[in-house]
């Protein structure tokens, strides 16, 4: 029995370590909790854009996710880049044998633009991986690919939200407004309430990652057994700081900064 809260991440790589799981990696530790991670696809890119992709064979997936689950059962686990139904499939066995607490951030398209899911993917994430989920947190784009409903303002969000909980049978759905303008607003979306986050919008480039961030920072907390609400609320926090304090690396897209939330709660 481990003594310390433990997540497990199921995402692809980023070798400058502003996406994927090393973004979750350093997320999980800022939050106090342990961090395991499975590989999906092993990603050639920087903050200019995805310049190769590896997809890892399902059976090898499978084969990480026992070595992890025969050994020591995470409290929380979280899902990134998962890029073909065969590796879906793993997953999906895997979240129903377990049960536990899965938080689903459906990356379809990079910061840059660059595609790592496939389009037969996406079906099968709608159909099976959702409603195995405690929370899915798409951004703009990825709500409206999974639900197939234009999204223009703060109605069509709320219409969003309630065909992921309606009729996609969703428990929650965290939807994060970073792609509209104006201020950054989240809505995250029960059977029994509704929680909107507004943050002035910063601008800057530097937004690499933050989706895997703030994913990142849900399943720690939810893995520390917080509730799907106060999880949110910190992760709106943390990802805010984060984008802030970016420590301004690369040529295009930087990452965001994953300890300067810790560095501000020590300070006050
Ligand atoms: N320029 C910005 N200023 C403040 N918050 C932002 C900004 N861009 C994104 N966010 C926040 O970062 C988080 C990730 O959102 P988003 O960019 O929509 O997702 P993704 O990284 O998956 O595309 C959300 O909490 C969003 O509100
Ligand atoms: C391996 C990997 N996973 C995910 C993303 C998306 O990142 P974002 O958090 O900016 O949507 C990425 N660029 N690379």
């Amino acid at each position: 029995m481990s003594r310390i809260p433990i997540a497990l991440t199921v995402a692809g790589t980023d070798p400058t370590g502003g996406a994927g799981v090393l973004a979750d990696s350093k997320t999980f530790h800022s939050r106090g909790v342990y961090g395991m991670a499975a590989v999906t696809s092993l990603t050639a890119q920087n903050t200019t854009g995805v310049q190769d992709v590896f997809n890892v064979p399902a059976d090898f997936l499978e084969k990480q996710l026992e070595s992890i689950m025969s050994d020591e059962v995470p409290h929380a686990m979280k899902s990134g880049m998962v890029a073909t139904v065969d590796m879906m499939v793993v997953l999906a066995n895997m979240v129903a044998d377990f049960k536990i607490p899965f938080v689903i951030d459906p990356v379809m398209i990079a910061t840059s633009g660059d595609a790592l899911m496939e389009e037969e993917t996406i079906e099968f994430l709608r159909s099976t991986l959702v409603p195995k989920s405690v929370t899915v947190t798409p951004n703009i784009h990825e709500a409206e690919k999974i639900t197939g409903h234009r999204i223009r303002g703060e109605a069509d969000i709320r219409k969003v939200g309630r065909i992921f909980l309606e009729e996609l049978g969703a428990h929650s759905v965290t939807i994060k407004g970073g792609h509209l303008q104006g201020d950054a607003v989240d809505y995250l979306f029960t059977r029994d309430d509704t929680v909107i986050l507004s943050e002035p919008r910063i601008e800057t480039q530097h937004t690499h990652g933050t989706g895997c961030t703030f994913s990142a920072v849900m399943t720690a907390e939810i893995a520390k057994g917080k509730t799907l609400e106060e999880s949110f609320r910190l992760a709106k926090k943390y990802i805010t700081s984060a984008i802030r304090n970016s420590p301004g690396i690369g040529k295009g897209n930087g990452p965001v900064n994953h300890f300067s939330f810790r560095e501000e709660e020590l300070h006050e």
